[in-house]
């Protein structure tokens, strides 16, 4: 049984809290907030009167929406799951003709769209006054905050106008006084629920429900035999989560071939991955000096020695890697041995995407694929996939190390969608976006659209405007060679001259390639084969945009939309390691290599909305190579990631400067891409994105010594005002957190100065 509810109204009338009491208490029920199908501010129109017309429909993505909620009619159990929800326990052994599913749908424009109308079963509508409702407004602080006059001059006219055609309509209305208390209303809508869904003869289980419904001696039977059914779950669950609590300790007891377990967890599933350890060198000390984690004090026998040994011989060896693949060392699934990876907690639920909290169908697609991307460069790589409870799996980022920002893969829409087909459906974060009380969460499911529309753009499909020519792609023209120490940038133009026959230079054993350990040891005049390039002109040589001034922003919707946690083993987080993306704790000896870190991952889009290319400060011959990572790092800080205590804004976990290889990941419409990371261009052009995805190495929080708790996540862009920009305001996002232990819930990320 279905039962969709709308629980419609004025701004502030009160729904969201009415919706995450009401979902509290009712029993397999998903939430859909409409706030989440907002489209991007850059494409929510202005109006004559100057404002940004948020308060229509078309500032929604309403044709997601209801493709969501057909999603929930469809499979309310995969809906559920899908998104976080729990599910009572019966479920897995009712019939379904038996369940009861409830979806709530929550807005202030719920039934002025006609395909959406049609879905709901019963209909609220809360509306409070005039002075009330601005009085709350002023309280509230939106996305994307009111400008003065807003209220008065679009969100109250708008409201009368859209109530007016609500009410000529006709609809089943039950209205709603919210200026009752917050108690009286949910009393009354509860009862009402209970009410109509006890008519209609739903059947709820007993424990799910605070009200007894008739039953009679059948029904008890039936509850008893339930009752033993769970116990056995409940039996074989502790049984399952005892054997994987002492998985740790007998690996680290063994040794040997087949030994070797990699393990890792995503918000709150664990994957592993065995293999013949043949694949793990362990780390040496790096170049920099910078101290390792992995620890001497391994108890892993001589197969393990060995590796060590070997893997001093690699670091004095040249490292015959493609810059987009994984360090091999750390990367069993691209080498061709990858023998099984299995899912220990059997229905796995991938990190990335579609969330409780922030909810667009189309989201999911965008961010399933990048969480599925698998590095595989090598073709010949099999893949045995076990999933315990027969779930098809597929390899997310198996490690803290599935790619590097010099490694963002512009992947193949098709290829991704294959994999999203083998995706199981409880492959997602769970991620809320939602702007209540942080205390009244619940089991909300918000699916952010309005995000979405154009992060699905930009991130699951080429964006039609994107140039994906040769000069720029990831694999196609790498300058082999680099020009003199001189201050500028190399631009694509610039890139194809250093390059003119747009070639790679494939031989690996030579100095000139890339990937060639004496690429860096070499001095750049060394490896030049290019004519001299002119010295640089001010503004580090950018022929295109040097006149105005850049300015950076970071997208809110973006962090919120695929945040997640994980916890990765210290020896599969060399790279970030070396690169300092770990806090202090990581680097004590005590650590060993199979201890986890956990890993609050997030991912970031920064817009250069101004109207000057940001260019690294560092003229290019300072910029430093991270081999690791196989980029070059051209600034000091392009980006910093905080974790804060709420009150005090002390940080908690020791923030690091993100990672970075500065590039146009994807431009608006009409702009082209000029700045590549592979091709060693940096910087980022009037109206293009720079994206990180969540699952790229460094892309991260180190919250191993945080404990669960509401927090706050900054994140800032051009820290150290190191770049000049028109306008500094826009350079810090601040999202609220609630970090739980296995989840992590992101919400109300905004632009805060
Ligand atoms: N019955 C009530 N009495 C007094 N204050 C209330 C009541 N219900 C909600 N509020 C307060 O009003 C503010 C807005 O509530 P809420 O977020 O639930 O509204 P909303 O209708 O979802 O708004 P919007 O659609 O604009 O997001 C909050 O500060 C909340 O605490
Ligand atoms: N959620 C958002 O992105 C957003 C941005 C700007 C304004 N709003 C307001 O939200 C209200 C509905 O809940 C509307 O009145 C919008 O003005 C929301």
């Amino acid at each position: 049984m279905k039962y969709i509810i709308g629980i419609g109204g004025v701004t502030n009338g009160g729904k969201t809290t009415l919706t995450n009491r009401l979902v509290k208490l009712l029993p397999n029920c998903c939430v859909i907030h409409q706030d989440d199908f907002f489209k991007p501010p850059d494409q929510i129109e202005v109006g004559a009167d100057g404002f940004r017309q948020w308060d229509v429909i078309t500032a929604l993505d309403m044709e997601a929406m209801v493709n969501t909620v057909k999603g929930w009619i469809e499979n309310p159990v995969k809906f559920a799951r899908s998104h976080g929800v729990r599910l009572s326990p019966t479920v897995e052994l009712e019939d379904q003709e038996k369940q009861t599913h409830i979806l709530i749908v929550e807005g202030f424009l719920l039934y002025n769209y006609k395909p959406l109308v049609e879905v709901f079963d019963k209909c609220y509508y809360i509306s409070i006054p005039y002075e009330e409702c601005k009085r709350r407004r002023s309280t509230r602080q939106y996305t994307v905050p009111d400008p003065p006059g807003l209220f008065d001059g679009h969100v109250w006219p708008m409201y009368l106008k859209h109530r007016k055609e609500m009410e000529e309509c006709c609809l089943n209305i039950e209205y709603l006084d919210g200026l009752k208390s917050k108690d009286e209303i949910f009393n009354q809508v509860f009862q009402d629920i209970q009410n109509t869904l006890s008519k209609q003869n739903f059947k709820y289980s007993r424990s799910s429900l605070p009200i007894s419904l008739q039953e009679d001696t059948s029904q008890w039977n039936s509850l008893l035999f339930t009752m033993i059914k769970l116990i056995f779950l409940i039996f074989i669950l502790i049984h399952t989560w005892v054997d994987f609590s002492t998985g740790q300790r007998q690996l680290r007891a063994r040794a040997g071939p087949w030994r070797h377990k990699v393990q890792w967890e995503s918000n709150g599933q664990v994957y592993s991955l065995l293999t013949t350890g043949s694949q793990y060198h362990p780390a040496v000390q790096s170049r920099r000096g910078t101290q390792f984690f992995l620890t001497k004090q391994r108890a892993l026998g001589s197969a393990r020695m060995q590796n060590a040994s070997r893997a001093s011989d690699l670091e004095s060896r040249p490292r015959r890697q493609h810059p987009n693949s994984v360090d091999s060392s750390l990367s069993p699934l691209s080498r061709g041995s990858v023998t099984v990876l299995r899912s220990d907690a059997g229905s796995r639920r991938m990190a990335n995407s579609l969330i409780s909290g922030n909810r667009n169908q189309r989201y999911l697609a965008s961010f399933r694929r990048e969480a599925l991307a698998v590095n595989t460069t090598d073709p010949s790589t099999n893949y045995v996939l076990h999933g315990a409870s027969g779930v098809q799996t597929l390899p997310q980022e198996y490690s803290g190390n599935d790619g590097s920002r010099g490694q963002r893969s512009h992947e193949d829409p098709v290829t991704a969608a294959v994999r999203v087909q083998t995706s199981s459906p409880q492959d997602n974060a769970e991620i809320t976006t939602d702007h209540s009380d942080m205390e009244t969460q619940g089991v909300n499911l918000p699916l952010n659209g309005s995000k979405t529309e154009s992060n699905t753009e930009d991130v699951a499909q080429p964006s039609p405007s994107v140039e994906r020519d040769a000069t720029v792609g990831d694999a196609t023209v790498v300058p082999t060679v680099f020009p003199p120490a001189a201050s500028y940038n190399i631009t694509e133009e610039d890139a194809q001259q250093i390059n003119p026959e747009n070639t790679t230079n494939d031989n690996s054993q030579s100095k000139d390639h890339r990937n060639s350990v004496f690429h860096n040891v070499y001095p750049p005049s060394g490896r030049m084969r290019s004519p001299a390039l002119p010295p640089p002109a001010s503004g580090y040589g950018t022929r295109y945009f040097h006149n105005g001034l850049p300015d950076l922003i970071p997208d809110p919707y973006y962090i919120q939309a695929a945040s997640y946690i994980q916890r990765v083993q210290m020896y599969a987080l060399r790279c970030a390691a070396e690169e300092n993306c770990l806090s202090r704790s990581a680097y004590s000896p005590s650590v060993r290599d199979l201890d986890y870190r956990v890993l609050f991952r997030f991912p970031q889009r920064v817009k250069n909305q101004g109207t000057a290319d940001f260019l690294p400060v560092k003229p290019r011959h300072e910029w430093e190579w991270h081999s690791c990572h196989q980029h070059y790092h051209s600034m000091e800080a392009f980006s910093n990631y905080d974790l804060l205590e709420i009150s005090t804004e002390r940080k908690v976990a020791e923030g690091h400067k993100a990672s970075f290889c500065l590039e146009d990941t994807n431009c608006d419409p009409g702009v082209r891409r000029r700045y590549a990371c592979t091709a060693h261009t940096q910087g980022l052009g009037p109206g293009c994105y720079d994206i990180y995805h969540a699952n790229i190495d460094c892309q991260w929080i180190d919250i191993t010594d945080v404990p669960p708790g509401n927090y706050i996540l900054k994140v800032t862009v051009n820290p150290t005002f190191q770049v000049e920009e028109s306008d500094y305001s826009n350079n810090v996002v601040r999202c609220d957190v609630r970090y739980t232990g296995p989840y992590v819930h992101v919400r109300n990320c905004r632009i805060t100065g």
